[in-house]
């Protein structure tokens, strides 16, 4: 089914990968982005080179953050972490489900203790990462050692990451019908792995357009390459707004 949606409904589901060196080209993109409606991600390039600063500067701007940190550690150390990060005041965040419940559930307390004791205004969302959207059946099955299809991985850890308290997780779209159907429609699906028709795949293995991941029934989509190193990522994010706004 083809949905068709508003331009304002679909700006609010892109979230624009900043994947960029410094604050400086990661603002110079943000500028040309303003006022679109859509989410940013911080992801570890940016974070790691420009930190706090950079997330008070695009939330200063008036974007919706996406901290794209992939936390994967003991339990007691994602709690703090997860503390740390809901006092930034970003709207979501991210784990690995193959950290477990325990180490998710860490992630959830974290959120909890910094709201409790009034370091954060409101708790982010808290999702979780099922296969990076770079892995194929073969890397699955022959490197990383899990059986199966990679559906049938990423679901797994769907159930998990729901029964932890999460709300939502990392796939690609291609796995996104089966997600909502073993954790509920509410339970959010954010998907990289997005390039629009003739775009390079890079290092991507699970990808779909723009419009089929839409259809498809994903929550947000991530995109990073195909808006952020165009020569004019404004005019890159606008084509793929006009795919979604068209029927
Ligand atoms: O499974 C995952 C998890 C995170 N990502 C991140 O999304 C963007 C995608 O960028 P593109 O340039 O559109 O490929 C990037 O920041 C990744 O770190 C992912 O791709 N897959």
């Amino acid at each position: 089914m083809t949905l068709s949606l508003t331009r304002k409904e679909a700006a609010a589901k892109i979230m624009v990968g900043l994947d960029k060196p410094d604050a400086e080209a990661a603002l110079q993109v943000a500028s040309r982005l303003e006022g679109t409606g859509c989410w940013v991600k911080v992801g570890m390039e940016l974070f790691y080179a420009a930190g706090h600063e950079i997330v008070r500067e695009l939330k200063k701007i008036g974007f919706k953050i996406f901290l794209d940190l992939k936390m994967h550690d003991i339990p007691n150390t994602v709690r703090g972490g997860a503390r740390s990060i809901a006092r930034m005041g970003v709207d979501m965040f991210n784990v690995h489900a193959a950290g477990g419940s325990a180490m998710m559930q860490a992630a959830m307390q974290g959120v909890n203790d910094a709201v409790e004791a009034g370091e954060a205004q409101s708790a982010p969302l808290v999702i979780a990462v099922t296969q990076l959207t770079s892995t194929s059946r073969e890397t699955l099955n022959g490197e990383i050692g899990i059986a199966g299809s990679v559906e049938e991985a990423v679901v797994r850890y769907a159930v998990l990451a729901k029964h932890a308290g999460l709300q939502g997780v990392v796939a690609s779209p291609l796995e996104v019908e089966a997600i909502k159907a073993a954790c509920g429609e509410g339970f959010l699906t954010v998907t990289p792995g997005i390039r629009p028709a003739g775009a390079a795949l890079g290092d991507q293995a699970r990808v779909t357009t723009p419009r089929e991941a839409v259809d498809g029934g994903t929550d947000y989509l991530v995109i990073g390459r195909p808006i952020v190193a165009e020569p004019d990522p404004a005019q890159a994010l606008e084509s793929i707004l006009k795919e979604l706004t068209e029927s």
